[in-house]
């Protein structure tokens, strides 16, 4: 408010206002500049905290004169030689004396004085109608109404000034008219110029008294008010002062005396009579000062447009348009605050952030106590009724502008709260399972959820402001906490889809290796304990069904009962238990499902196929490796061991129990559909048989394996594969021995008949082959016959090395005896041998012509 009044201080100089200002000129028009000038004296700023007076008597009877002794004016005063009108309109000046000691009391703060034009001036010649209009201007603001006279005007009913306190009885009673509420009283203050003193001041006064009675009495009353009297709405009050100009040291000391009686006062209780000075409360206008430039104005507009004068109108008039004035003033530092906020949090909305503005509940606060403080304190001085309904309407429009941050701010607490509270969840269950897979999901969940519950609750807390109703926010509160717990669902939700994965991956595993080794025993033909009957399936083979379902049924068990625990400690309901559990039997279905699809996948079950047969084909009763030999009946082998192979696919192509044959009861086994069930939980799902026949597959196509073609062309690959195996074998059966052909031997017999008989008939031989047989005998069963076989080959190598020796020798001897004989004659070798030389080389003997025999 100072700002604003500082603002419009600048324009005025304390110079211009010299002499005050001129509220009405002489033309009757209002001078708007009356704020300034009450801007400029600093009395715009005091509330009710001023008085105005207002001087009023006959032209030049010394009324400025007297004002400017009195206040330290500086009212223009007529010289005295010219006599002639000086002021002119109504001038106003504030009290210069302010503050000033005079007679040991101070006068009062913000003293206003109005001099107004001179009555029964000749310049206005007979028109006094602006006489009249002035008087009720002034009696319409002034508290107090000053009637300068002279002494020798006393009495004289006829006089000037006479006429004129009629005038203002009469605009009095017209004022009352129409504002029979008000308490407001006027002080009429006689100031008795040129008291010579033979006459005393209290006979002046009951002459004065006694006159306005009279005057009272014959002004025409309006109805009901007939039998009012003067001191129903007049106080009076009265002063003499000496000549000013035969007595100028009296008349200053008596100026001084009457200027100490301009202080504030109070009605005695005990005799209703006045203490202190003459500004009594009741007597104030109750205008606020920096309204009383517009009040004012608005009061000479209805005077002079001859309008009745409805000071009630005026002042609703004024405190509507003060109210909306002051509501303006007040919401500019309250713009300069929160309008900075209001942009940052639209430009996090446009830019879809979230922001949330850090001391928004203290600021706002502050904020808007500050404005409807400010507001309270300059409007509620003005027209309750007015006031009231301004200050509502302050509150609505900063509040609604509050509400809207608030709520801004608090959908941001909100959204910042939520994702908050995700991440820190989603976060600790990482930390957890980092940190070896350990955690309690309820116990995350629950310490996440009373610490965003705690930062968003005091969040709303620090936006509410103690009283008003619209940011009580404990609404929002409850719907945080709803949207907390509806978010903690579904991070528990996901959770439980997590541990669904991990149970789900847990039973694949399981399902892996069971399922392997179910299907594994089917290459072991003989089913492990003791030999098939041919063409029987040995019990691995018939019941191969009945174990794959229960080994399903039992790990499906025990992953149900992990997932129960588990889901348990993350506080999940029951139904959603049932829903994860109802889910795993499905999954883990579909997964023994594919394990089985894997197991009978054309390379695989071939495989299997192929070690079965041959498991029944190459091996005997005792597990024996069989090696074929040409009399063994392969061919009756190989049928049923083929057949008894070829049993096993009819048996692999459907789920069948080995009891009921039939199918297990899947749809039994996974139960009916919860429920609670979303369709986001079957998403993933393949329908399964006999639960939804009409979207999935039927139970009968559930529980087929292998397909009727996939099953002939498995027949003709493994008979093709088996015929291999079987041709195989029969080639090692063949291959292994060398056949002699009977009739052979039945050759031999009659080609050798004579031999043989020879040999029986000559007893030497005769012996001679027992004793070889007989000998060959005891060397068979003491196994010499290897060593000796071995010694015989070793004797008859030596011999045969021995024998070549001697052959040598006998040769080289011949040689020397031949070359020997031939000497004497021819030669020495008489009997024609090749010789040997000296070193028993054997030398070719001479070709003689006489050698010829
Ligand atoms: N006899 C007498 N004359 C005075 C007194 N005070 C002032 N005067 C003279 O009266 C004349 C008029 O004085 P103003 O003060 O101008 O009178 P006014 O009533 O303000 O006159 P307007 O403003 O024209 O109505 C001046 O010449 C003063 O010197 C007084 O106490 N007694």
């Amino acid at each position: 408010m100072n700002g604003h009044f500082a603002a419009v201080g600048n324009g005025p100089s304390a110079q211009q206002y010299e002499h005050g200002i001129q509220v009405i000129d002489e033309d009757k028009s209002f001078n708007t500049h009356l704020n300034e000038y009450m801007i400029e004296t600093r009395v715009a700023e005091a509330g009710f905290n001023y008085h105005l007076i207002s001087v009023f008597g006959s032209q030049s009877t010394g009324k400025s004169t007297l004002l400017n002794a009195l206040f330290g004016t500086e009212f223009s005063v007529m010289s005295e030689s010219e006599r002639r009108q000086t002021t002119k309109g109504i001038w106003m000046s504030k009290n210069k004396k302010e503050g000033a000691n005079s007679g040991g009391s101070k006068m009062a703060e913000n003293i206003l004085v109005m001099d107004v034009e001179g009555t029964d001036g000749r310049e206005r010649g007979e028109d006094q109608d602006f006489e009249r209009k002035s008087a009720l201007f002034a009696l319409a603001t002034s508290e107090v109404l000053i009637v300068n006279i002279w002494e020798h005007q006393v009495g004289l009913y006829q006089g000037a000034n006479m006429g004129l306190l009629k005038t203002v009885f009469e605009v009095n009673l017209q004022i009352f008219l129409k504002d029979r509420q008000s308490q407001t009283r006027s002080l009429l203050f006689f100031v008795i110029r040129d008291h010579i003193g033979t006459t005393p001041l209290s006979n002046l006064r009951n002459t004065l008294v006694q006159d306005l009675t009279k005057i009272w009495s014959s002004i025409s009353k309006p109805q009901g008010l007939e039998n009012s009297k003067i001191d129903d709405y007049f106080d009076f009050a009265f002063a003499a002062l000496p000549h000013k100009i035969l007595q100028p040291d009296k008349f200053i000391a008596e100026v001084e005396r009457l200027g100490t009686r301009f202080t504030t006062g109070h009605r005695s209780t005990k005799d209703q009579e006045f203490v202190g000075g003459v500004f009594l409360p009741e007597y104030h206008r109750r205008i606020p000062a920096d309204g009383l430039s517009i009040y004012a104005e608005g009061v000479w507009d209805q005077i002079v447009n001859n309008k009745d004068l409805d000071l009630p109108t005026q002042q609703e008039l004024l405190a509507q348009f003060r109210c909306d004035e002051i509501l303006r003033e007040v919401l500019v530092p309250f713009d300069t605050i929160i309008g900075p906020l209001e942009e940052q949090q639209a430009e996090a909305t446009r830019s879809g952030k979230t922001s949330v503005l850090p001391d928004l509940g203290t600021t706002g606060a502050a904020t808007r106590e500050k404005c409807v403080k400010a507001f309270e304190t300059q409007a509620s001085r003005y027209h309750k009724g007015v006031y009231t309904v301004k200050r509502t309407e302050l509150e609505t429009k900063i509040d609604a502008r509050l509400k809207a941050l608030y709520q801004g701010q608090l959908s941001a607490a909100h959204k910042a709260g939520v994702t908050a509270f995700s991440e820190a969840v989603t976060h600790s269950v990482k930390a957890g399972q980092k940190a070896g897979g350990s955690y309690e999901f309820a116990e995350i969940v629950e310490k996440q959820k009373r610490k965003t519950l705690d930062i968003f609750k005091k969040e709303a807390q620090s936006l509410s402001i103690p009283g008003v109703a619209w940011s009580n926010f404990k609404p929002q509160y409850r719907l945080f906490e709803t949207e907390l717990n509806e978010v903690s669902a579904r991070l528990r939700k996901e959770e439980m889809r997590r541990l669904a994965i991990r149970v789900e991956r847990w039973v694949k595993s399981r399902l892996g290796d069971a399922i392997g080794l179910e299907f594994n025993k089917l290459g072991s033909g003989r089913g492990g304990t003791g030999a098939p009957e041919m063409g029987e399936k040995p019990p691995t083979e018939k019941d191969l069904w009945d174990r794959v379902w229960n080994a399903f049924i039992g790990i499906v068990k025990d992953a149900e009962t992990r997932f129960g625990d588990r889901a348990k400690s993350f506080d999940a309901t029951p139904d959603e238990v049932q829903i994860g559990l109802w889910r795993l039997r499905r999954k883990s279905w579909v997964a023994l499902r594919e394990r089985i699809d894997e197991e009978v996948m054309e390379s695989n079950i071939l495989m299997k196929l192929r070690e079965n047969f041959e498991d029944k084909f190459r091996y005997d009763e005792e597990g024996v490796p069989r090696i074929w030999r040409p009399t063994d009946d392969i061919e009756g082998i190989y049928t049923r061991a083929r057949e008894s192979t070829l049993g096993l696919i009819p048996l692999l192509s459907r789920f069948r129990l080995m009891e009921t044959y039939a199918p297990p009861d899947l749809p039994g086994f996974v139960g009916v559909q919860p429920t609670g069930a979303e369709p986001e939980d079957e998403e993933d799902l393949a329908p399964i048989g006999g639960v939804d026949e009409e979207e999935g597959k039927s139970l009968e196509e559930e529980m087929t394996v292998l397909s009727e073609s996939k099953r002939q062309d498995l027949v003709v690959r493994f008979k093709k594969m088996a015929d291999g195996v079987y041709v195989e074998a029969k080639r090692s059966a063949i291959g292994g021995i060398t056949q002699v052909p009977l009739y052979f031997y039945v050759i031999l017999l009659v080609l050798g008949w004579n031999e043989i008989v020879m040999i029986l008939r000559n007893p030497m031989l005769f012996v001679l082959i027992l004793l070889m047989g007989g000998g060959t005998y005891v060397a068979y069963t003491l196994n010499l016959l290897g060593p000796m076989m071995q010694m015989g080959g070793a004797a008859y190598q030596q011999a045969l090395e021995i024998g070549k020796e001697k052959l040598r020798e006998f040769v080289a001897n011949n040689d020397m005896a031949r070359q020997a004989i031939a000497m004497p004659t021819r030669g020495s070798d008489p009997i024609g041998l090749d010789t040997l030389d000296s070193q028993g080389k054997k030398k070719q003997r001479p070709v003689d012509d006489d050698d010829d025999i």
